[in-house]
């Protein structure tokens, strides 16, 4: 038996170029866990109206954020991914859920090293359809056709552990040291509300009035995005002993006319400076990696949003990206499944 590790992102297009942010999207947004509707509703919605009006506004805002080696968030990734390697002792692969980087050839890869047994670890903190599930599927369905003989162990999200909420909210107090600041914004990516009732196990408990999120001991918050959120910001402020009523949640990346989670960051961002708000700082911990929707989203439509409305200082707090200790917390999860260890959560 030989292990492995195969690290997972959400993907990039191979360039900034129309072309390739349209193949791209098309094999993102086809995904049935990101839009969730009827495949002939998907192909209209998808293939009739958004690959046709989308690619070239969002080929625009990608190449802002583009760097010479490529897309941030393969770069950020393929950079972590090697500070892994230093630190565990079995091959460790990345792969994309979407693009070029196959979850196939990252399975390959680990095949050709000679490993039976991987552990996939899908580089998201909370658990979304959008998310962990649509990598754990994948890789089922990849594992069926391709490679039978693999055993594979899952990650689940790890929002609530001990060591990742430490080192999230290091890197807040790290960037935020000798800054003065008002509030702290922590926005998360959204999804369709509509995806928070499909993961609801208990039926019907989520009510999304912010309520059963906070309820001790629910079943369902094992797969509530919501849920997960809310409680990364709660921990990250207890450890920075942030006071009530200098941070919030937010939710980003709204797409299409359904409602998604609330509060939105950008209405959040315009209504906060036009309260009076000068100093303003965001963290954006639904994404390990810095990318399109941290880098340009954020850091540039978001600050502008604040200066508009008579903001002063915008503070945008990197996220994990190849962070040592990120990427010690990646080898703690290794260590944990070749020990058997439980991880400590808060
Ligand atoms: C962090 C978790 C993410 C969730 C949850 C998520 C859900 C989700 N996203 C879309 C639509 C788009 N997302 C786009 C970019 C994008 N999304 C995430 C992460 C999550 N998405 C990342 C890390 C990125 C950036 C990728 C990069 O290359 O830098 C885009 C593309 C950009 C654009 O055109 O604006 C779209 C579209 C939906 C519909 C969705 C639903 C659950
Ligand atoms: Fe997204
Ligand atoms: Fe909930």
């Amino acid at each position: 038996m030989k292990r492995g590790i195969l690290l997972v992102n959400l993907g990039s297009p191979d360039s900034p170029n129309p072309k390739d942010v349209k193949r791209y999207l098309g094999e993102f947004l086809m995904d049935e866990r990101v839009i969730d509707v009827p495949l002939w509703a998907r192909n209209l919605l998808v293939k009739g109206i958004i690959l046709n009006t989308r690619p070239k506004a969002s080929a625009k805002a990608y190449k802002k954020i583009w760097w010479d080696e490529g897309s941030p968030l393969i770069v950020l990734s393929e950079r972590l991914q090697e500070k892994v390697q230093e630190l565990v002792d079995y091959p460790v692969a990345l792969a994309m859920r979407y693009g070029s980087m196959a979850i196939k050839n990252g399975l390959q890869e680990l095949v050709d090293k000679g490993c039976t047994e991987i552990k996939t670890i899908p580089l998201y903190p909370q658990f979304a359809m959008a998310t962990t599930e649509t990598i754990d599927v994948k890789v089922d369905e990849l594992v069926a056709e391709y490679f039978p003989q693999l055993k594979i162990t899952r990650t689940p999200a790890f929002y609530h552990r001990e060591d990742y909420i430490n080192v999230l909210s290091k890197s807040i107090a790290e960037k935020l040291d000798g800054l003065d600041y008002e509030h702290i914004l922590f926005s998360y990516h959204g999804v369709p509300e509509r995806h928070i009732r499909k993961s609801d196990i208990t039926n019907g408990n989520c009510k999304m009035n912010g309520k059963c999120c906070f309820k001790k001991g629910s079943p369902q918050h094992e797969f509530c995005y919501r849920h997960q959120c809310e409680i990364t910001t709660v921990n990250v402020a207890k450890k920075l002993g942030l006071k009530n009523g200098t941070y919030s949640t937010t939710f980003q990346s709204r797409l299409g006319f359904d409602p998604w989670l609330k509060p939105y960051t950008d209405r959040t961002i315009e209504r906060m400076g036009k309260a009076g708000t000068k100093k303003m700082a965001i963290v954006t911990p639904a994404f390990v990696s810095d990318c399109l929707e941290t880098l340009e989203e954020i850091a540039m439509e978001g600050e502008e949003i604040f200066h508009e409305v008579g903001g002063e200082e915008f503070t945008v707090i990197p996220c994990l990206n190849d962070r040592e200790d990120f990427a010690q917390v990646l080898a703690n999860m290794v260590e944990e499944w070749a020990t058997t260890k439980k991880p400590l959560t808060v």
